[in-house]
């Protein structure tokens, strides 16, 4: 932080904040740098970098092998203008998927294509990742009491949550139409999550196949099974999409339009916002400005987390979304040229006021670790509101915490970041997505790494997948033996050397009765001995 900046007297600050402001009153957007501590020196320093970033952006969307890693195309912004996909087959996919999108939630709305209950009135989808985040803010952000159908959602592989959202649709299940949403077509959780709906019809004797919907790549498994059980209608999703990328694709339209929101906002908000991150000068790109105070405020390597403050509760999952789309993109290990880099941003947040009396308290007080993005929403509802104190409204507060947080973090020291939207709607919402999808690519540009891979979740998943592997002839020695065994003990038997996972395998078991394994404790966990039920 340069010296003749730390705390600006007011009318400089004004004179910064109105000389600086980049705005777009067509899209009634606007994003303020003026409490990020960047000196002139420092910002062209920094603009020096992104010629460079341009560039590889307008080759990306021309269709170049962007994802070397994995040898794809990436094309999220294809999805919102088709007429920039780089052939004429992948322009038509993409034309066609939204003209069935439509047709196919109009049908569902007119009751053309029902359940066995009569019109469908809910929606369960089943996803994660890239295949929950975004329809789950998008119909957070957007729902309105003239929704269409109900959205519900399995986005993990927690039975009891699973539970107590089968509870919750108990009484609808002849009418809840089933999205199954998985590019790869093989994530656990997710299938998971299908067979146990599949279980919840079968036992509710409602035929599953004629309420569920595929959102997956062609061939996959998902498909496969859409295919042979004969599901009502699959949906495509391609390669060329990543999954945090996705929400602009069929993973995000048809949800959205099954709800009945504007998905034609959605795209032509993304849109006007990615021709406004096109302009290849850093001043005149409200992307590329995000991306220059993310590289100033963390010096290039992420050493200050990106806390999301939008002041506004529909918001309030933005930043959920966001930890996938920044995190996923950018925590990456090696560069480019393969040099261990260690990079990301933290990401997390939730809403203002609310966060106000939750953790700014560290924000203000502790650790300087941070900058804030406020979202500010200039509308406060639709319709009036009452005064709670003389020619004040509950809205005229949530502004005040907004300006007075702004204002009590920057006398502090600490940066803040400003995106202001008129109001929250379909719209707008493209455009915030749109507006991060592209930073996010611009910043990986200015630090040199792939944006578009996740090497890093592979060795979770396959971790887990040992973990199961070790259950199953956990089970089979306790099962086969009279005599209750000590994790060490079934580990010899079971020909393994991981016994903690063994006894937390076993411990896990015995805490569900119906697994038929007992736990008899002992003084230490190395004691306790497991036996059939
Ligand atoms: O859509 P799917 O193939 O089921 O993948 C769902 C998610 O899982 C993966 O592990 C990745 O971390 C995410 O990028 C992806 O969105």
């Amino acid at each position: 932080m340069s010296a003749e900046l730390s705390i600006t007297p007011q009318a400089e600050l004004w004179a910064r904040y109105s000389t600086g402001l980049y705005r777009n009153e067509e899209l009634g957007f606007s994003l303020d740098l003026s409490r990020v501590r960047m000196s002139p020196s420092e910002q062209s320093a920094i603009a020096e970098m992104f010629p460079m970033a341009f560039s590889a952006m307008a080759q990306l969307e021309a269709g170049s092998i962007a994802n070397k890693d994995e040898g794809r195309m990436v094309g999220h912004y294809w999805l919102r203008a088709p007429q920039l996909a780089p052939t004429p087959e992948l322009e038509a996919d993409i034309l066609q998927a939204i003209f069935d999108v439509k047709a196919f939630c109009q049908a569902v709305h007119e009751g053309e294509i029902r359940g066995s209950g009569g019109k469908f009135t809910n929606v369960l989808l089943i996803g994660i990742g890239g295949s929950a985040l975004g329809p789950q803010f998008i119909a957070t952000a957007l729902a309105s009491s003239q929704d269409k159908l109900h959205m519900s959602f399995f986005d993990n592989t927690d039975p009891d949550g699973i539970d107590l959202v089968l509870s919750s649709l108990a009484s609808r299940l002849a009418t809840t139409l089933v999205v199954v949403v998985s590019k790869s077509g093989g994530t656990p959780e997710t299938r998971n999550g299908m067979l146990e709906a599949q279980a919840a019809f079968q036992s509710a004797g409602i035929p599953f196949a004629p309420q569920a919907v595929a959102i997956t790549q062609a061939g996959s498994k998902l498909d496969q099974t859409a295919q042979s059980e004969g599901w009502l209608k699959t949906f495509p999703m391609w390669d060329w999409v990543g999954g945090r990328t996705s929400v602009m694709s069929t993973v995000g339209l048809v949800p959205a339009a099954l709800q009945g929101l504007d998905i034609d906002g959605l795209l032509e908000g993304a849109g006007q916002m990615d021709s406004l991150t096109r302009v290849p000068q850093v001043k005149e790109n409200p992307a590329a400005l995000l991306a220059m105070a993310w590289y100033h405020c963390g010096q290039g390597r992420g050493s200050k987390d990106m806390v999301l403050l939008p002041y506004k509760d529909r918001l309030a999952l933005f930043s959920k979304y966001l930890q996938q789309l920044v995190m996923e993109s950018l925590g990456k290990e090696l560069d480019r040229k393969g040099q261990k880099v260690n990079q990301g941003i933290a990401v997390y947040g939730n809403k203002g006021s609310t966060d106000q009396h939750a953790y700014v308290q560290q924000l203000r007080d502790g650790l300087n670790n941070f900058f804030a993005t406020f979202i500010e929403v200039l509308k406060d509802r639709h319709g009036d509101s009452i005064e709670v104190d003389a020619g004040v409204t509950s809205g005229d507060y949530l502004y005040g915490f907004y300006a007075g947080t702004r204002k009590a973090l920057y006398e502090s020291g600490r940066d803040s970041i400003t995106i202001t939207v008129n109001e929250v709607n379909a719209h707008s919402v493209g455009a915030l997505i749109a507006l991060y999808e592209r930073a996010v690519g611009l910043y990986a540009e200015l630090v040199n790494i792939n944006a578009y891979h996740q090497p890093g979740v592979e060795a979770g998943k396959k971790a887990a997948a040992q973990i199961l592997a070790l259950q199953s002839q956990a089970v089979e020695v306790v099962v086969r033996n009279k005599a209750s065994l000590t994790a060490d003990e079934v580990a010899k038997l079971a020909n393994a050397s991981d016994v903690e996972s063994i006894y937390g395998i076993l411990r896990h078991l015995a805490a569900n009765p119906s697994r038929g394994i007992v736990r008899h404790p002992g003084k230490t966990p190395a004691e306790d001995r497991f036996g059939k039920l």
